[in-house]
């Protein structure tokens, strides 16, 4: 898609962070720092700033990746999906190489804790802020009764990812006694506010670009997750999601 990919400068991207994985190098050794965070209900989210670094899969999927655009029943009317989307079946080639060796990272960590590996990949291309994925867990199959294992890669521009407990505020609220992840350290000099669950019982957790965010346990079922929309202007932002068979 030439026009999102116009909006993104991979200049932006050069000082990533990092011991990150190098997009086109082999992967060196697995997920070190990842840092679990307990919530309620038996769920937890892993976290890792920065795992990948450069601009270059990310003006990859933006050209390459077969966008396209959706539109799903609400109500007694169909709308517009706001975001363009690409899922990849089990055992189909990914769009880009990297995709591959991430997902082979992440078993590698994640498949012996889980039983059964990652098999798929949901992609998500927010153009702007005007696109967001609306409050859900991945329910559809398996999700919505058993643990599973959803793992997301963020490319691009920062976004909040939003997570609060199912059941509504007054119970959000009685448990909001979940811990919120530390900010990155290169945000700690300018902001070291801590940054409790909100009044409403919502975690907010911005994902910067190569940030890698995994959610476990009951996480689907228990919690719902969104991706707001933003009045800041903010270019385009890449979702992958890797999930297992059954789960989406
Ligand atoms: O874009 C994201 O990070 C979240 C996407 C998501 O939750 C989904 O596609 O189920
Ligand atoms: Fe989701």
């Amino acid at each position: 898609m030439s026009v999102q990919a116009s909006l993104f400068d991979p200049s932006l991207f050069d000082d990533a962070p990092g011991p990150g994985l190098l997009l086109d190098a082999p992967v060196v050794g697995a997920l070190t720092g990842v840092v679990r965070h307990e919530l309620a209900r038996s769920a937890w989210v892993d976290l890792l700033p920065g795992w990948l670094s450069g601009g270059e899969l990310l003006e990859r999927l933006l050209e390459d990746v077969p966008w396209h655009a959706e539109r799903r029943p609400m109500y007694d009317r169909v709308v517009d999906v706001p975001r363009l989307l690409c899922h990849y079946a089990e055992g189909e080639p990914l769009p880009h190489p990297s995709l591959e060796t991430v997902r082979d990272a992440l078993n590698a960590r994640y498949e012996p804790e889980l039983g059964e590996p990652l098999v798929t990949a949901g992609l998500c291309l927010y153009r702007d802020g005007a696109d967001s994925v609306a409050w859900h867990g991945d329910t559809i199959g398996r999700g919505r009764t058993t643990d599973t294992v959803v793992a997301i890669v963020s490319l691009g521009s920062p976004r909040e990812f939003l997570l609060r407990p199912r059941g509504g505020g007054a119970v959000a609220r009685a448990i909001a006694g979940s811990e919120l992840p530390a900010p990155r350290a290169q945000e700690r000099t300018t902001d070291t506010r801590p940054r409790p669950v909100t009044a409403s019982g919502t975690i907010r957790h911005t994902l910067h670009h190569g940030d890698l965010v995994v959610m476990g346990g009951s996480c689907q079922r228990t919690w719902e997750h969104a991706i707001p929309k933003t009045a800041r202007s903010v270019g385009p932002r890449v979702s992958i999601q890797f999930r297992p068979r059954g789960v989406s």
